[in-house]
């Protein structure tokens, strides 16, 4: 049960039956009387942290215009909530129904659930009411105004569905105010974020894509080039914050993103998180050209198979998802090697440790501790022919790699994780596969495969801008020369490095998949910066949010007017009870559980 004195305690009916309920500072907890006493064996809870939304209702007609006056006061004109079993026919015929959020067992899913208290006295109800909306209006942290950039192309094309049906009736629930923008183009949401006024953007506390990986990409994109003119690349340098934090409601295909914040692609659960406002910052990487960045990477990057996959899965974007598999099969009988060099400033820290799953937000210490980690890279070259190259910003936690496929790859952490395969046998490329389908981090023990964590690299192809196809021409992997090499560097800033372009010499080279959109320059300098959004998800930082805003609050609210008990006696009166026997549920737990299925624990 609760730490220390209930705030309030009081018997109401639920499902007909009475029941104690106890509200503490952190938790509301429940159970049934029989024979007039605690049964103890049935401890229900939920922490005040997970409540969505309170909603009192009286059809008692003793209380006439007041009943009115309640409903409106809890922003939920005209909506009935479903009676709960019994509750109706219990006889108060008045209830306060508390909506919360819930942790399906064993599971990564949040669902939305619900119980009503039903009591004669209507003081007690609307004191009940009083007390908890004080504490839910007490938690500043959760987004009341949101805008939705909705991408109705992006997987199985259900974005505008899931918003209509899955996202809308939380809003409401939790009377919160949005605008929604359906996306009509590609770009769209980029395009719409950088022209928006400082005045506009700060009418909201989120901006919500809903879509895929690319879609939230963009927005992302849209928020960092606000200011900076459209036709110029930006400096490093100029790079600021994005000036509200962002989120993700999958409706794509892969959906890494969300799957890897919500630690699953359902949309119901992260409109959940999302609500219940905790977030964590998240790093952003760069491609650059030679005058600046030319594209922004939450996600990942990938060369070789996975970008041929992606490549050759657009022709089959009518299959939705599927799409994916049949590609991906394809491209692995393919097997297809692409040579080059690698460049990359290597944190010299991660080569004392043992690599660690990030927690998300303040319970990460790799994320958190990231500001002390400056300035410690070594460069180191790498060449050779390889199957594949990534670079994971995040894990990439999908349906088809539960761990993802840069297991330790970190939110915040300032560094992305390079994965470089090298050639290998398809038998070898087979095993690799499976392995990151299943327990990713044995990956990493192939001896064809490494990991490095970086802060910067450059990817040069072996033939480049230079090549006549009949005479291969080694490119130097430096990036002025490489930069020099470009044959309209003035007119084109979507150049990276060179002028090099995949669509023009496909056996060579292989394109980028940069968070599912193709970038077809192979050569590319990719940077890190730190902590540049932050991301909803679900994460420690709500706990620490709650304690200082919410419970003084509740405390606060419960003693400006004393209820009456049933019983007519003192409800805040302090109790001692027997702990429950229910687990209380970890701060981290969405991270922490599906670690610790695998390897007893976060550290590997
Ligand atoms: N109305 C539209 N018509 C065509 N394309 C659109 C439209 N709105 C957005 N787009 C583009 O759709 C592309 C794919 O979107 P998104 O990445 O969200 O879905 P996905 O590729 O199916 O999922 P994932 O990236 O997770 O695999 C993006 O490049 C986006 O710019």
């Amino acid at each position: 049960m609760g730490k220390g004195d209930p705030i309030l305690k009081d018997t109401f009916r639920i499902s007909s039956s009475p029941h104690s309920v106890f509200l503490f500072q952190h938790q509301l907890t429940w159970c049934p009387q029989k024979r007039g006493t605690e049964d103890m064996s049935e401890w229900m809870k939920v922490r005040i942290q997970d409540i969505l939304a309170v909603e009192l209702l009286c059809k008692n007609n003793n209380v006439g215009n007041e009943s009115k006056a309640i409903r409106n006061f809890c922003c939920l004109p005209n909506r009935k909530p479903k009676a709960a079993s019994g509750s109706e026919s219990s006889g108060f015929g008045q209830y306060l129904t508390i909506h919360f959020s819930q942790r399906v067992k064993d599971s990564s899913l949040w669902t939305r659930s619900q119980i009503q208290l039903s009591h004669s006295d209507y003081p007690v109800l609307h004191h009940w009411h009083q007390t908890l909306l004080t504490a839910l209006n007490g938690m500043l942290h959760r987004p009341k105004s949101l805008l939705f950039f909705v991408n109705p192309y992006g997987g199985k094309r259900k974005g505008v569905t899931i918003f209509e049906k899955q996202v809308k009736p939380l809003l409401q629930l939790c009377s919160c105010k949005w605008t929604v923008i359906n996306t009509q183009r590609r770009n769209h949401a980029t395009e719409a974020l950088a022209v928006m006024s400082d005045e506009k953007i700060g009418e909201f506390d989120v901006v919500v894509g809903v879509g895929g990986d690319g879609t939230i990409c963009e927005v992302v994109t849209g928020l960092l080039t606000r200011g900076f003119p459209s036709s110029k690349a930006i400096d490093e340098g100029d790079l600021q914050s994005a000036p509200i934090p962002v989120a993700v409601i999958p409706a794509g295909s892969s959906n890494a993103l969300a799957y890897t914040l919500h630690g699953t692609d359902d949309p119901q659960t992260a409109i959940l998180h999302i609500l219940l406002g905790s977030a964590a910052p998240l790093d952003v990487a760069a491609i650059h050209n030679h005058s600046g960045i030319s594209r922004f990477i939450v996600g990942q990057m990938s060369y070789g198979h996975l970008a041929d996959t992606m490549l050759y899965s657009e022709k089959l974007r009518w299959m939705g998802p599927k799409r994916y598999d049949v590609a991906g099969f394809r491209k692995f009988l393919s097997h297809a090697t692409y040579e080059g060099s690698v460049d990359m400033r290597v944190c010299v820290d991660d080569n004392r440790k043992i690599p660690t799953q990030c927690l998300g937000g303040s319970s990460c210490d790799d994320c958190t501790n990231s500001a002390n980690r400056t300035g410690n890279g070594e460069w180191k070259r790498v060449e050779g022919r390889f199957l594949g190259i990534s670079g994971a910003n995040i894990s990439c936690r999908c349906a088809l790699s539960p761990l993802g496929m840069a297991p330790f790859a970190h939110l915040a952490d300032g560094h992305i994780d390079l994965i470089l395969i090298r050639q290998a046998s398809r038998l070898k490329h087979l095993q690799y596969l499976l392995r990151t389908a299943g327990d990713s981090r044995r990956a990493f023990a192939l001896p064809f495969v490494e990991r490095y964590k970086v802060d910067e690299f450059i990817f040069t192809p072996l033939q480049c801008c230079q090549s006549n196809g009949d005479a291969p021409a080694r490119h130097s992997s430096k990036l002025d020369d490489c930069a020099n090499n470009s044959p309209d560097r003035d007119s084109d800033l979507s150049f990276p490095v060179c002028g090099c372009d995949s669509r023009e010499k496909t056996k060579a080279h292989s394109v980028w998949n940069c968070d599912g959109e193709l970038w077809y320059q192979p050569s590319v300098r990719v940077t890190v910066h730190k902590n540049l959004i932050r991301i909803m998800t679900r994460s420690t930082e709500a706990e620490s949010h709650l304690p200082s805003s919410s419970s003084s609050s509740l405390a606060n609210s419960a003693q400006s007017s004393p209820p009456l008990s049933p019983n007519g006696s003192d409800s805040t009166v302090p109790m001692t009870l027997t702990p429950t026997p229910i687990d209380e549920i970890s701060p981290n737990d969405i991270f922490m559980r599906e670690s610790s299925a695998n390897n007893g624990g976060v550290r590997y």
